[in-house]
């Protein structure tokens, strides 16, 4: 198989994975009707679960016994997921359209987002902590690192601060800092735990921390790209949309041509980074093109 169909293969037999996984977790609690309903919609949008699909590359790197690693994928989709819920909201971003579909608030109420919100993100801790493919001590560093990078000092801590820098001019660095940590923090998190449960050295996993770090930016730098040039279609919302709400952007920082040669910098350096990982990381470089080529 050549390259690309290889990663294509991987791709979708994960991603099918991950649903049938996340089903498989909702469909059998027993909760409260609307509340359930409301978690599974949000999980069942059509998210592209690019977070778990990179976990899972990166422990592929060291590991194939697929049981150690899914509940740690699942959790992270949910916590993903909830994220965008919340995000949603009148009180934070007020979107009415979420992968071309109507947000959580919307098709349900907002008390109802809030809640699936929430009880998705504890959920995901439970489902770590119930799994018996997992040692104690695997379970206390997984949840450890998933609290960190979602939390008040990771991703929970990148939303504020991109709230407060609205409407604001930000420095290039400042920027990076919110992408760091509202959007990187989880990618972070993915590589980290895949490699981890992989068997990793630390030294391994000290590359695939900086590659991870390069790799959230791509996504953020073509994420900003796509809101100009991408299809709305495809992106399930209005291009220009970025504009149209003074977000602060690599193309409103850089132009377009400028934010194109700071994401190919970055295809550089994470690529080095993932050769001196010294582990089969084939899947994850070539998701290095995936993530900085992708049209939505
Ligand atoms: C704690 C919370 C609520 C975190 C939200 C994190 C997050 C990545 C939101 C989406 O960002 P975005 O607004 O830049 O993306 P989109 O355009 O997809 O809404
Ligand atoms: C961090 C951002 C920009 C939110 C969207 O992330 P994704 O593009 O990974 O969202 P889905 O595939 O899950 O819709």
């Amino acid at each position: 198989m050549i390259v690309q169909e290889k990663l294509n293969h991987f791709i979708n037999t994960n991603r099918e994975l991950i649903g049938q996984e996340l089903q498989y977790h909702l469909k059998q609690l027993d909760i409260p009707e609307q509340l359930k309903a409301s978690m599974i919609y949000s999980t069942e949008a059509g998210g592209k679960r690019l977070r778990p699909i990179l976990l899972m590359a990166s422990f592929d790197a060291y590991n194939h016994d697929n049981n150690k690693v899914l509940s740690s994928a699942v959790a992270l989709e949910m916590i993903h997921t909830y994220s965008l819920i919340h995000d949603d909201l009148p009180a934070m971003d007020d979107d009415d359209l979420r992968r071309g579909q109507p947000t959580n608030h919307i098709k349900f109420d907002e008390a109802t987002a809030i809640l699936a919100g929430d009880g998705l993100l504890t959920l995901s801790f439970e489902l770590i902590s119930n799994d018996l493919h997992l040692t104690d001590g695997e379970k206390v560093q997984i949840i450890q690192l998933l609290s960190t990078a979602s939390g008040p000092k990771g991703m929970v801590a990148g939303q504020i601060r991109d709230m407060e820098a609205e409407r604001k001019a930000v420095t290039l660095e400042e920027l990076e800092t919110i992408h760091t940590l509202k959007t990187g923090e989880l990618f972070r998190f993915a590589i980290r735990s895949g490699a981890y449960l992989g068997g990793a050295t630390n030294e391994q996993i000290k590359h695939l921390d900086q590659f991870a770090h390069y790799l959230g930016l791509i996504f953020q730098v073509q994420d900003d790209i796509l809101d100009v040039t991408g299809d709305a279609a495809k992106i399930g919302k209005p291009v220009g949309s970025d504009e149209a709400n003074d977000k602060n952007t690599y193309v409103k920082l850089l132009g377009i041509e400028g934010a194109v040669e700071k994401k190919e910098n970055y295809v550089t350096k994470a690529k080095k980074e993932l050769s001196d990982a010294d582990a089969d990381t084939s899947h994850l470089m070539s998701l290095v093109d995936y993530f900085s080529k992708r049209d939505h």
